[in-house]
């Protein structure tokens, strides 16, 4: 296959690639945003920028697991009765020891007073408060939480690249920190063009339709863990998208557009990226995302510009923006998980194309199974919305047999 294309008479030259090879020019526009503090209220599923260690032991004392009492071990035995020395619920910042001969009553979550080395649950107890009849024996060390067993002060207990989900905030919050430092980010705006486009509520005439790619985009964008500053659509009209990628580029740190990237009369994200800014033609070998654009704006902006279909929008969404903004928000691992699943039934793909049908996961005898959703057309919405899937097949396969295992991008996973 050739590197670059001739697209036809008049028409510019475009760079042939796979889909690897440009998800690989794609990532390199850009790299991790610049580390902001955040309070720990507004972390949720963005990245570190840097490793955060423990201000704490955890627990930070010896912790009672139990309510109940802390004893001396060697001092219990069956029917023994012992006076209760004092009471330690939880948030008793006193320093109690237990005296020889005695027992504490303690709550769960309670300091484990000095010179006990149990907790004996109040359930092998008749749970007296004065003295307390012992019905049977707990082991040393049993239902004691010692000092720094969990996390020590000064451990690194969560590094730069970890996305923040509600474990890490927990964690955080529990060894001291208010506040964390974490990767801006990234501002995306998102350009649908074409003068068919109605905004969704709007009444139609014959040939508009609803413009449905800013939305979904939007939604993708927000999903993937981005802060989408502006949505907008134009015509197509030149002039108009060039003023429109001018102001975007300014607010934005990735702006993304939809439609006007192929080889028609009227593909005017394709002729407004050749106008101004530094932007290459591509041709995908994957379907749907056959057509793309990619480069900087005018100042320097990274641009992405999606084909208009709606599945062919979503799709290089998901192959080449998403991965990108994962990236400049920090995160170390940028990519959908994929598994291995079973084709449901037969299915086809074209030579020398990369395809990614939509599919539904479904289990059966907990292994995953694919099952396509509509067809392979770029323009089936109905289908992509009962979607969670993307069958990945190489460009070199044309035929999958039902029962055969295939790769799937699993897009189940929401990381905002
Ligand atoms: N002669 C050729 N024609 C086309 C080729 C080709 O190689 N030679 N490639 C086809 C492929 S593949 C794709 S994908 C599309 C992509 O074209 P564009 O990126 O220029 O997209 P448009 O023509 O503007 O729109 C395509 C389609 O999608 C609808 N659309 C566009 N934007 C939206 C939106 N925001 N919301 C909803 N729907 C949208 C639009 O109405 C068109 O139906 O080109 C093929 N043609
Ligand atoms: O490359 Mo297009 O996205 O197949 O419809």
């Amino acid at each position: 296959m050739a590197d670059v294309l001739a697209a036809g008479a008049g028409l510019p030259v475009r760079t042939v690639r796979s889909l690897d090879e440009h998800a690989a020019a794609v990532l390199a526009l850009a790299g991790p945003l610049p580390g902001v503090r955040v309070a720990l209220a507004d972390a949720r599923g963005r990245a570190l920028a840097g490793d955060v260690c423990s201000t704490v032991d955890l627990p930070p004392w010896d912790s009672s697991a139990m309510d109940g009492y802390a004893v001396r071990s060697e001092e219990l035995h069956a029917g023994a009765v012992l006076d209760v020395a004092d009471d330690v619920p939880a948030g008793d910042t006193r320093d109690v020891r237990v005296p020889a001969g005695a027992v504490v009553r303690v709550m769960t979550g309670a300091p484990v007073p000095g010179g006990a080395d149990a907790v004996l649950p109040v359930e092998l107890t008749d749970g007296g408060t004065v003295r307390v009849r012992v019905d049977r024996v707990v082991a040393p060390g049993a239902h004691v939480r010692p000092r720094g067993e969990d996390v020590r002060t000064g451990d690194v207990v969560l590094r730069a690249g970890d996305v923040l989900g509600a474990g890490a905030i927990g964690l955080l919050a529990a060894t001291g920190h208010a506040q964390v430092e974490v990767h801006a980010r990234p501002r995306v705006a998102v350009l649908s063009t074409g003068s068919e486009l109605v905004a969704p509520g709007g009444a139609l005439r014959h040939g508009q339709i609803h413009e449905s790619n800013g939305p979904q985009l939007a939604a993708a964008a927000a999903d993937a863990g981005a802060d989408v500053v502006d949505v907008r659509c134009v015509s197509d009209d030149v002039d108009a998208v060039r003023a429109a990628l001018a102001e975007l580029g300014a607010r934005a740190d990735v702006v993304v557009t939809t439609g006007g990237v192929s080889v028609g009369a009227y593909d005017v994200v394709r002729d407004a990226l050749l106008a101004d800014g530094d932007a290459q033609l591509v041709h995908v070998r994957m379907q749907p995302g056959k057509p793309q654009a990619v480069g900087t704006l005018a100042d320097g902006t990274p641009v992405l510009a999606l084909p208009g279909n709606p599945v062919s929008s979503y799709v290089s969404f998901e192959v080449f923006v998403r991965p990108l903004l994962r990236r400049m928000l920090g995160a170390r691992e940028v990519h959908r998980r994929t598994l291995t699943a079973t084709a449901a039934g037969d299915l086809h793909s074209p030579a020398g194309r990369r395809q990614l049908l939509r599919a539904r996961l479904e289990w059966s005898g907990g292994a995953p199974v694919a099952v396509l959703v509509g067809g392979p057309g770029s323009h089936l919405l109905g289908a992509l919305a009962r979607a969670d899937a993307l069958v990945d097949v190489p460009e070199d396969v044309t035929h999958v047999a039902a029962g055969d295992p295939v790769t799937v991008i699993d897009l189940r996973e929401h990381d905002a």
